[in-house]
Parts: C-alpha cells; structure tokens; sequence
C-alpha cells in the first residue's frame, strides 16, 4: 500500500507501507550502521522517534528474540531503502513486517533514503510522520509544526518495578532511564549482583539497597527532562562509584553544574572514532545520541573531559577530579557495533573494588 512520510519543513517523501497500518508521528533521525537493525529498533532511546536506516537492505536476516535490547520497541517508526519480507537466517524466528505489524509500528520502505538523510545533514533533525496517501499535506504540516516537544519519554520505558537479577560479584543498582538489555548482560558476564530500579529512585533508596557502584543507563529524550535523576545523581556523588553510559554521561554533567544542549542532527551509527585524552588512543564506538555536553561549560565544575569526537569534537567521555565517577557518551556495551570500548565495564568493577578498599582502610 502507498503511504507518505511528511515532514515539518513540507517534504513529502512517497513509499510503500509495511509493518502497522497506522499514521504515527516522531523526530526523524538517521542512523548509519551497515547491521543491527534489530538492537536499533529496539534500543528505548529511540523512543517516539522515527528512524531512517541508511543501509539499503533491511530485515534480510529477520528478527530473532536474543538479539533485541527491550522487549517492545519504543520507536514510533522504520523508514528503509528496501525491506525483505522473506528473511533467511538460521536464527530469524519472523519477518521484520510481522513484528513491526504485531507492536504497531510503521514502516515506509521505498524511499530516496540519502536524499532524506542529506537533508536531515543540512537541516537538521525534523518532525515527520509516516502517514497514508489521503491526507492533507499542509494540514499535517502545520500539526508537526505546532507538535509540543515530549518530555515523558523516560518515564514511558523505564522499568516500573525494580528487580534483582542475582550474582555472586559486586552489587551494581543500574539507574534504568530507558536501558539496553546489553548494558545488563555486560554487568552479568562480570558476576554482577544487579538491582534495576526506576530513573526516579532517590539516592537514599539506592545506598539503603547496598550499592558497591551505580550504573546510569542510557535513555530517550532531553537529559533536563529528568530532574529527579539529576538529583539522584548529584546525591550518590562521593558516596558511590558512578559509571554513566550515553543520557547517563549527560545526567552526570547536569548533575555537576554542567550543561547540555541539542546537536543538529546527532550521533547515529557504529563506526564513529572517539579520541581518549590522556593517551591519543582512538576506539571506534557505537553512538546513538541527539543531545552532548558543552564543552565550555565544564569550567568550573569537578569535571573534566576525558574522550572526544574525532568527527566533530564533541566531548564523548567526562571524569570527576575528586570522586569515583566517570561516564561516556558512547555504547561500551555496542549493541550493535564495534566492541572497542568493552574495557569500560572492566574500569568500573576496578573502581568498585578500589574504593571498597580504601574504605577498609579509611
Ligand atoms: N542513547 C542515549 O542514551 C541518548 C541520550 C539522549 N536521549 C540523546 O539523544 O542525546
């Protein structure tokens, strides 16, 4: 079937629907990587937004259970070159089409998707939505131009209920702001005894759960949007080993006096080159993010910067001068992506067992 995807700026873009039979709007961003199309649609930072595959052919290798980062996608949104409706691949358990189909998501294949992802380059990100062939254009529009920007997305894929996933290890509380299930599955491959709990749990809360070290995740939206993490954040500061990973690395800098802003078209894709430092070492990373910290608004706060964007020199990773807390704007975790970073997990179970040490000795 014919449908459209509508931009605010009045670009109508013509393709052929798939997936859910539903008019859904979203920021649409662009995301590079040549795979993973499975972890991206189902990474919760994505959520309510709409995200344009530059790779051509997409769903070619299905969809498998193991290789997805929540359990529904979030996405309100999949705009693809090509979509492949008979996949082959010994683990593909069903079509790409049927699950988009069975969790309500649009998609749109057969477009120009350099044209859209040149114009998002030059623009910047832009309201959208994929829609059927009868509506009215300048009616959609005008309704994308006067959509409020939202603020809940946080609050829309952060666990409920907190929960245990026992470990013999360290006790990690993994601050679940919209988390990957890969950021989990590194801290268990490290015997970690992980409590999740919710992006609004205060910081006495966590410290009563007996944290060696908090993780904060990764997750969707403006990082202002979460004032209540921000507190928590700024509380658990000297009291417990912090690692924070994409919103997490942001919250931290809100959480010291830091500020953030929104890039034009964001970081999306799985081989964006981040330079450390200290050393000039370079790691290839996975990146999905819309928002960065300000460089020159680190002056004055206890942080500094530690990594860099090779690309555009943005700051992709913050340390704190005094206490244990570091925090990357990058996925250690890859999920999709290059597996460069992976040594971040093991600088956080470092600094856990460093400060329980000092405290033994204190
Ligand atoms: N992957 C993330 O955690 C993204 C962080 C934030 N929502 C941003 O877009 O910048």
């Amino acid at each position: 079937m014919k449908k459209q995807l509508i931009l605010e700026n009045g670009a109508v873009f013509e393709g052929v629907g798939f997936g859910a039979d539903l008019a859904m709007s979203g920021e649409v961003v662009f995301n590079t990587g040549m795979t993973g199309y499975q972890e991206i649609l189902s990474d919760p930072s994505y959520c309510a937004q709409i995200v344009t595959l530059t790779y051509p052919l997409i769903g070619n290798y299905g969809i498998n259970r193991d290789d997805f980062e929540s359990i529904s996608p979030a996405i309100h949104g999949l705009i693809v070159r090509e979509v492949e409706l008979e996949p082959s691949h010994w683990r593909s358990e069903e079509s790409l089409d049927t699950l988009l189909k069975a969790k309500g998501i649009p998609g749109l294949s057969g477009i120009d998707t350099r044209k859209l992802t040149r114009m998002i380059r030059e623009i910047g990100t832009l309201k959208g939505r994929i829609c059927s062939m009868e509506v009215d254009v300048n009616q959609v529009v005008q309704e994308l131009l006067g959509m409020p920007a939202i603020k809940n997305q946080v609050e829309t894929v952060s666990t409920k209920d907190p929960y245990h996933v026992p470990g013999k290890g360290d006790r990690v509380v993994l601050i679940d702001c919209g988390m990957k299930h890969g950021i989990l599955l590194e801290l268990i491959e490290r015997n970690c005894d992980v409590v999740v709990v919710p992006y609004h749990t205060p910081a006495d809360e966590i410290i009563r759960l007996g944290a060696d070290g908090v993780l904060v995740s990764n997750g969707p939206g403006n990082p202002e949007d979460v004032p209540e993490t921000i507190e928590t954040v700024k509380n658990l500061l000297g009291e417990v080993p912090i690692f924070g990973i994409c919103l997490g690395h942001q919250l931290l800098a809100l959480a010291s006096g830091a500020t953030t802003s929104k890039l034009r078209f964001g970081h999306r894709g799985s081989n964006h080159p981040i330079r450390e430092l200290a050393t000039g070492a370079i790691d290839i990373t996975a990146q999905n993010h819309g928002y960065t910290v300000d460089a020159d608004s680190l002056e004055g706060t206890n942080l500094k910067a530690t990594h860099i964007a090779v690309n555009d020199e943005t700051i992709e990773g913050l340390a704190h001068i005094h206490y244990p807390a570091f925090s990357v704007q990058y996925h250690p975790e890859a999920s999709p992506g290059p597996e460069d970073a992976n040594h971040l997990f093991n600088q956080f179970m470092n600094m856990m067992k460093t400060t329980q040490a000092e405290k033994v000795l204190a």
